[in-house]
């Protein structure tokens, strides 16, 4: 049910979506879920390598401004590095979406302004040239760190202005230096802004078709789960049915023949029971028997006990590893929990209450006799029950058996 629901948010989002990024909540939720782990170390990784980069960049101080050069090196590897890599670890170990984008959205910011003062700090010629390397700081934010689209927007936009404060009031650049700068920015902002879109677009698009199929295997299994428990289950009772019995009987019989274990069968059938229907109505005569099926059920043992509808009103109890006497106790047992129900029955002369006659054998299987025997020897022992007066029970001496 919950899978529905969800599923059918999911279908939603995938007709709905030319160009929206975020999801309804429930998908967002599930999307978070779903990715947040991979996402986190995806980011903490590229945050390392990028860190990496960025303290590389020291070897271009030291040879184009080395006026500059401690100021970088304090900048980059005492400020830098220590703010930046705590970050990485509390992403790495999960934080909630919203931080985690923050974060690594503030660490791009910080790598703007420290990059803008140790240009600044720089009066060499060349010194200026470091501000087209600026855009590489855009392409970690938007490309590399893959920062949502939100939040590489602000970063951006952020960046941007810290950048071209810096670039407007350092004299030492040639105004057309300057104009071609700025403009790379841009393009740079432009061009980084436009992937981080789309790779958040089919991210979250390849995301929605993976868990619609999901989603549909889930049910295509519940449902066939359903589907094989109702074939094995009878409607009325809900208990085990006869094509049950049929499959599980033989693979009983052969487990307690290689183990050398008792197996037991008990066949129980209610008494006088056409009075009932002719009496009660068979709507009536239903309810009977899902009564009598509950109380079964519940009397039996919860490993090891199959109890069937084997027909009309006659039940099975398969009893695999019951010795013989265990065996007999458990047939009083039923016997007795029908008996026990007080369903009255103006039908049934002897007694004035629905009971059932039960008729069991138990028997080590060997290679001479099949599952057919022992069924045979239980319906001889029910019918010598009902010989005997009904409401009793007869556990057939196997042994006697021809
Ligand atoms: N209400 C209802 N009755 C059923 C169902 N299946 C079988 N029956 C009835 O169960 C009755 C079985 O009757 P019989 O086989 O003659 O046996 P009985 O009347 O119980 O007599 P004894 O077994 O000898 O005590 C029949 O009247 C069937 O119609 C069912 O699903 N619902």
């Amino acid at each position: 049910m919950v899978n529905d629901v969800l599923l059918e948010a999911v279908e939603d989002e995938l007709k709905s979506r030319p160009w929206r990024l975020r999801f309804a909540d429930e998908v967002e939720a599930r999307f978070e879920e779903d990715t947040q782990q991979q996402r986190s170390r995806n980011m903490a990784v590229a945050g390392l390598i990028s860190a990496f980069i960025y303290s590389l960049f020291l070897i271009n101080d030291y040879s184009y401004r080395p006026d500059a050069f401690t100021t970088a090196l304090l900048l980059r590897a005492g400020i830098m590095l220590p703010f930046g890599l705590p970050i990485l670890w509390f992403v790495y170990r999960g934080v909630t979406p919203v931080l985690r984008e923050a974060l690594m959205a503030s660490i791009v910011i910080v790598a703007t302004v420290l990059s803008c003062l140790i240009f600044v700090a720089s009066l060499e010629p060349y010194s200026y040239l470091d501000v087209f390397s600026f855009g590489l700081i855009l392409v970690v934010g938007n490309i590399v760190y893959s920062l949502r689209f939100g939040y590489a927007c602000a970063s951006t936009a952020l960046s941007i202005l810290i950048m071209l404060v810096f670039i407007l009031v350092y004299e030492p650049m040639p105004p057309e230096a300057k104009r071609l700068a700025m403009f790379t920015i841009f393009a740079n902002a432009t061009f980084t802004l436009v992937a981080n879109y789309r790779l958040e677009h089919s991210e979250r698009t390849s995301y929605l078709h993976v868990l619609r199929e999901k989603l549909r295997a889930g049910n295509y299994f519940e449902d066939n789960q359903k589907l094989s428990q109702l074939s094995i289950t009878d409607p009325l009772t809900n208990i085990a049915n006869r094509r049950h019995f049929d499959t599980v009987f033989p693979l009983r019989w052969q487990e307690a023949l290689e183990k050398g274990n008792y197996l037991g069968l008990m066949m129980i059938d209610i008494d006088h029971f056409k009075a009932y229907n002719d009496h009660y109505g068979h709507l009536q005569g239903d309810h009977c028997l899902r009564q009598v099926a509950r109380s079964m059920q519940v009397n039996s043992r919860d490993e090891g006990d199959l109890v069937v509808r084997y027909g009309g009103e006659e039940f099975v109890v398969l009893m695999s590893n019951a010795i013989p006497e265990a065996a007999s106790l458990a047939a009083e047992r039923f016997r007795y929990s029908v008996e026990a129900l007080q369903i009255p029955h103006h039908g049934n002369p002897e007694r004035g209450i629905v009971t059932a006659s039960v008729g069991t054998a138990v028997l080590r299987p060997t290679a001479l006799l099949t599952p057919a025997d022992l069924l045979a020897y239980a319906d001889l022992a029910l019918y010598e029950a009902k010989r005997q007066g009904r409401n009793k029970i007869w556990v057939a001496s196997v042994n006697k058996m021809p």
